[in-house]
């Protein structure tokens, strides 16, 4: 493995790789970006297949936050880590020790709870650093917020490829039916959309059945259903080469982090079938948000606003790459990356201002 190659091509800062023997811990924190602020990214654990695997979502997701929060306007940096193993062998110990590789870095990396990780294990790990959201839940937790950002996305997507704003009838699948998918299917139901569901876990396939009439289809049906929309609230990489041939929907707008498999190729593949993709990092924005309003002191009306505007960036976006001819994930990274661009050079402008003042003998 090219270890500084992957990281110096994807412009990290720092990568912590937290080695321990009593407990045994291996975990991996990829801090991207902190031209903005500190990074923030939540931490999920994972059997990953292998080591390589693990180093290249720690990669990814940290870079998606950076662009996450560039997209939405919060001034925090990209972060994001993994810890490396099956949840079921998650002890206390093990996130106590978590918990002081976190501290280690003294906020440069502030972190939460991602997939295989609960509030309760977030709250473990906060007994050895301040560095943590999502302790308290002060806002009832970031998956109705991350549900309720990505129904204003999928709004925006249909409005702009489909041309309407009323959801009546408009046919939707949405895999992966936990905290956020049943968010979302609960917006698109009380505005009228049909859906067509999939989980692995058929308690939820019925249950979304149960409260919104949904259709149940099996996991590997719910790529070539004759829908509008696909909505992808389960896992990465599921947009790929085996996939994108399937897909009949002229949308994809779902709350799933890194669902390219491959960002170029398989972005250009949805391109080239006229499927509008709503790119993940900035639909699924509401989590950051909600969890940087409670660091800061929640403010629910501030909140809001920066969720519903997850809304018009993405129309912003959609119109850059319709205009540019490239693809909605180059136009998303373009945008974030000009932001990220004015905020250094303002600090920069700051700085000289500042040291000239100190010159003068200005204060
Ligand atoms: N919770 C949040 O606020 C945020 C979540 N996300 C992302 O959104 C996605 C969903 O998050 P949550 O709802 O919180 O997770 P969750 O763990 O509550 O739900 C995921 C659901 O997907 C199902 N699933 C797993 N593999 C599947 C497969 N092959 N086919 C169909 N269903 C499958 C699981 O059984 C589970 O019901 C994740 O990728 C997460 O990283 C992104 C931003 C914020
Ligand atoms: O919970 C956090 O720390 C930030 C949100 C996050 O990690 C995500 O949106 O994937």
């Amino acid at each position: 493995m090219n270890l500084f190659g992957n990281v110096t091509e994807m412009g990290h800062e720092q990568v912590l790789f937290c080695n321990g023997k009593d407990p045994d811990i291996k975990a991996i924190i990829a801090i991207h970006d902190t031209s903005l602020g500190p990074a923030m990214g939540a931490t999920r654990m994972l059997p990953y297949v292998n080591e390589e695997a693990a180093l290249k979502d720690a990669l990814r997701l940290s870079r998606g936050m950076t662009y996450k929060a560039a997209c939405a306007n919060i001034p925090v940096g990209g972060g994001k880590a993994v810890i490396i193993g099956n949840p079921k062998h998650k002890t206390d110990e093990l996130l106590y020790a978590y918990g002081r590789f976190v501290n280690s870095l003294n906020g440069r990396f502030i972190t939460g709870q991602d997939v295989n990780m609960t509030p309760e294990d977030v709250r473990k790990i906060s007994r050895e650093t301040n560095y943590v959201v999502g302790v308290e839940e002060k806002s009832g937790g970031p998956a109705p917020v991350t549900g309720w950002g990505v129904f204003l996305g999928l709004k925006a997507a249909v409005e702009f490829r489909l041309k309407t704003s009323d959801l009546t009838g408009l046919k939707v699948a949405v895999q992966g039916l936990g905290n956020v998918g049943t968010n979302l299917c609960r917006h698109l139901h009380e505005n009228g959309a049909k859906l067509f569901v999939t989980d692995i876990n058929p308690e939820r396939t019925e249950e979304i059945k149960r409260l919104f009439g949904a259709t149940i289809v099996e996991p590997d049906e719910i790529y070539g259903l004759d829908v509008d929309v696909f909505s992808p609230c389960a896992l990465g990489g599921i947009l790929n080469s085996e996939t994108i041939p399937q897909i009949k929907a002229s949308v994809i707008a779902g709350a799933a982090n890194n669902q390219l498999g491959e960002e170029k190729p398989d972005g250009m593949k949805l391109v080239e079938k006229s499927i509008l993709y709503a790119p993940d990092y900035v639909i699924n924005a509401g989590g950051l948000i909600n969890v940087y309003n409670e660091m800061i002191g929640y403010n629910e009306e501030k909140a809001f606003k920066q969720v519903r505007n997850i809304y018009n960036t993405l129309l912003e976006i959609f119109d850059r790459a319709d205009k540019q001819q490239i693809t909605t994930d180059d136009a998303s990274k373009q945008l974030a990356e000009e932001r990220i661009a004015n905020a250094k050079n303002l600090k920069k402008v700051l700085a000289t201002t500042a040291s000239a003042n100190g010159k003068n003998g200005k204060s």
